[in-house]
């Protein structure tokens, strides 16, 4: 499998999610056009990304939009269902949790640990928080293959040598610390704050463009 860059997957991802709603509303093709004026990105920049994975569509007719959908499907892996375990019933695992998003693009929470007395045995949304203490038994049982952790920094590396050494292949890290993982198992960590500042980055600059005019 050539390296594809993270930037590449991520616009993959958001072709996918204009494709379904083109595919749902009975549209039959798509231009690198349309698709990049949707998606905020250029149509040369969308021939590309696609190209990468073997040549979809036609020229002067688009891309065949039921097809390209069920093609990126299956790139992203999402042609079956991904068992997932989340680490830290607290605020944001509770909100990952509950949201049925997760669940509609085929990620299943399979079980949410804590290691907090008394958060372990209670009913938490439609869940009931479990003790660290089962994590890779459950883990080694469900052949989970992803964690979500939710915890704080001090002990995100402690918890992520247990997960990987439970079996776990890729881990979604909100904690706010340098976290490694050897190179089998794949690592995302989600930083709101770094997504402001991108915000920010923009403003200022849209800012200072006008200034500028
Ligand atoms: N990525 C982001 O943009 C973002 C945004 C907000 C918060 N965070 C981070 O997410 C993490 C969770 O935040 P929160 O607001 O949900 O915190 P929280 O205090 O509400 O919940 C943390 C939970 O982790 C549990 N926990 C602590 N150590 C544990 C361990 N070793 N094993 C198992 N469970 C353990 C606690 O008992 C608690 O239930 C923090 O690291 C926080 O800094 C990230």
């Amino acid at each position: 499998m050539k390296r594809i860059a993270d930037s590449t997957v991520r616009r993959l991802s958001m072709y996918l999610r204009y494709l379904e709603d083109l595919d749902t509303q009975g549209q039959q093709t798509a231009s690198s056009d349309e698709l990049a004026h949707l998606c905020g990105t250029t149509p040369a920049q969308v021939r590309k990304d696609l190209s990468f994975f073997g040549s979809f569509g036609k020229r002067g007719l688009g891309y065949p939009v039921h097809e390209l959908t069920a093609h990126l499907r299956e790139i992203l892996g999402l042609e079956r269902e991904w068992k997932v375990v989340i680490v830290g019933a607290g605020k944001i695992g509770a909100a990952l949790a509950n949201y049925r998003g997760f669940r509609q693009r085929g990620f299943k929470i399979v079980g949410v640990y804590d290691n907090d007395p008394t958060k372990i045995g209670k009913p938490w949304g439609e869940a009931i928080v479990h003790d660290m203490a089962d994590l890779a038994r459950d883990i080694q049982r469900e052949e989970a293959p992803i964690a979500v952790l939710a915890i704080p920094s001090d002990d995100a590396q402690d918890v992520v040598d247990r997960l990987v050494a439970a079996g776990i292949r890729a881990i979604l890290n909100f904690a706010p610390a340098q976290i490694t993982v050897p190179p089998h198992v794949s690592l995302k960590s989600v930083n709101m704050a770094m997504e402001l500042e991108g915000l920010s980055f923009a403003l200022t600059n849209s800012l200072a463009s006008q200034g500028a005019a």
